[in-house]
């Protein structure tokens, strides 16, 4: 594998050719790359304003990167120098086996509590189970499942969990994981011989939370290992909360003996917030941020984005960003002057996986079934990495969710499919033009 010095390089060169001298040297140059372990790239940013632009826009980015120089997956994190002393910190100390799980080995956001959780219509149903489970784990609600659309706190929720029964029980062993995650910790213990330390490692826990169950894949007997290690657990009372973007029976790739599973405890869903709710949440992190924000100003803001939490926090981190650099108050004038640029993309965010296949398979002649199938033939092949090409060109969706959408496909097809249609496009004028014409449809 290449340095991380020349990976971190290659990314900076990329960033700088695409950015302009100010918002590269705002935004990229000083991110710094502090250590990198078991998969984890820690990235030190000076600010919380940075931190959040990087976990927001430019996270993607780095993981391809990597991939593509190294062909591993990692999963970056950023602190700011306060946090980074803390890794400093836990690198130099020697390595000691203690009975307490160091809290960044479980991998939970020291962000997201019950304290940082904001509760509203939407989400109380789920916010009163996760506290159930987080007082009593294990005896009541297990599994604990979430479900519901992309940023609606659902990792929040279950991570909060985690936190509090740290607090009632701090020698608990506790996970937070990605499917994804999970996938590849398996993979690497096959690959490595590490077969023993992955089952000590999953199945000794206390609590086990599972985020993204949708992207379980079955790699190398991936789905099977879930199974046994679901079963260890629960046989052993130990609790698990999963969560998903869709009830357990409505993914497609998860097999029946998972989904019956997982129906033994509780399905709670999280629904969209309403105003008030999206208010009350930017108002909490203004306050966390030391943000003085006139309550007119937060409710603009909040009637701007009406589904996506993350999108939301990421508008106020737009208009923070926008004041710091006119040097004035935030005020509903200056918001709206912020957020008038976010408008126009809109339109292309708010195009579906689904609406970029109808596109392309009518263009082709072809049916959406076509493209989300698994046959090989040309006509089928090419327009298939056109339509995951143009999801990943016009839609602000992972890679994985992507590739999930396309019939439960890797994300690293995805990659793939992006990199040949680029070079497509270079090789084939008429290609090139089809492409720019299904591109024009999409955004009319
Ligand atoms: N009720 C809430 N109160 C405060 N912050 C919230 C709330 N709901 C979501 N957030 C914030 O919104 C962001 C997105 O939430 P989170 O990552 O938990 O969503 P998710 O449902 O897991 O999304 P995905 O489907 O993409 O995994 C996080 O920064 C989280 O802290």
């Amino acid at each position: 594998m290449p340095s991380l010095e020349t990976i971190w390089k290659e990314l900076q060169d990329s960033y700088r050719k695409e950015m302009n001298p100010v918002s590269y040297n705002t935004w990229i140059e000083p991110a710094k790359p502090i250590s990198y372990y078991d998969n984890q790239l820690i990235i030190e940013v000076p600010t919380t304003v940075q931190k959040n632009y990087w976990e927001k826009n430019l996270a993607g980015k780095i993981l391809e990167t990597f991939f593509m120089m190294s062909g591993e997956e990692i999963l970056p994190t950023f602190v700011t120098p306060d946090e980074a002393e803390r890794y400093k910190q836990e690198e130099a100390e020697p390595e000691e086996e203690t009975a307490k799980v160091p809290e960044h080995k479980t991998m939970l956001n020291s962000k997201y509590t019950f304290d940082t959780f904001v509760i509203g219509k939407g989400n109380q149903m789920a916010h009163a189970a996760a506290l159930v489970v987080a007082e009593e784990p294990a005896s009541i609600y297990n599994p604990l499942f979430f479900y519901g659309g992309v940023g609606l706190g659902k990792t929040h929720l279950m991570q909060a969990i985690g936190h509090q029964m740290l607090v009632t029980h701090p020698n608990a062993k506790i996970k937070y994981v990605s499917s994804e995650n999970f996938t590849n910790d398996f993979i690497s213990s096959i690959q490595n011989n590490k077969m023993e330390e992955f089952r000590n490692e999953y199945r000794t826990m206390d609590l086990l939370l599972v985020d993204d169950i949708q992207f379980l894949v079955n790699k190398e007997g991936t789905q099977e290992e879930f199974f046994n290690t679901f079963e260890e657990l629960y046989r052993n009372n130990k609790q698990i909360v999963l969560t998903s973007d869709r009830l357990p029976n409505e993914i497609p790739t998860l097999p029946q003996r998972l989904v019956s599973r997982f129906a033994w405890g509780l399905s709670v869903d999280i629904t969209p917030p309403d105003l008030e709710t999206r208010t009350a949440i930017l108002r909490k992190k203004a306050e966390a941020e030391n943000l003085e924000i006139p309550d007119d100003a937060l409710s603009y803001i909040a009637g701007q984005i009406d589904s996506n939490i993350r999108e939301l926090e990421g508008a106020l981190v737009r208009v923070q960003a926008y004041a710091a650099i006119q040097s004035s108050d935030i005020t509903t004038s200056l918001a709206a002057e912020a957020l008038k640029a976010l408008k126009i993309g809109t339109n292309l965010s708010q195009l579906t996986v689904e609406q970029v296949q109808e596109e392309v398979a009518d263009y082709y002649h072809l049916n959406v079934s076509d493209l989300t199938g698994k046959k090989r033939t040309k006509s089928i092949v090419v327009p298939r990495q056109i339509a995951m090409y143009l999801c990943r060109e016009l839609t602000d969706y992972s890679l994985p969710k992507i590739g999930a959408d396309f019939g439960g496909k890797d994300h690293t097809t995805v990659i793939h499919a992006y990199e040949k249609v680029q070079k497509l496009m270079e090789e084939d004028g008429k290609a090139q033009s089809e492409i720019k014409e299904i591109k024009n449809h999409l955004m009319q």
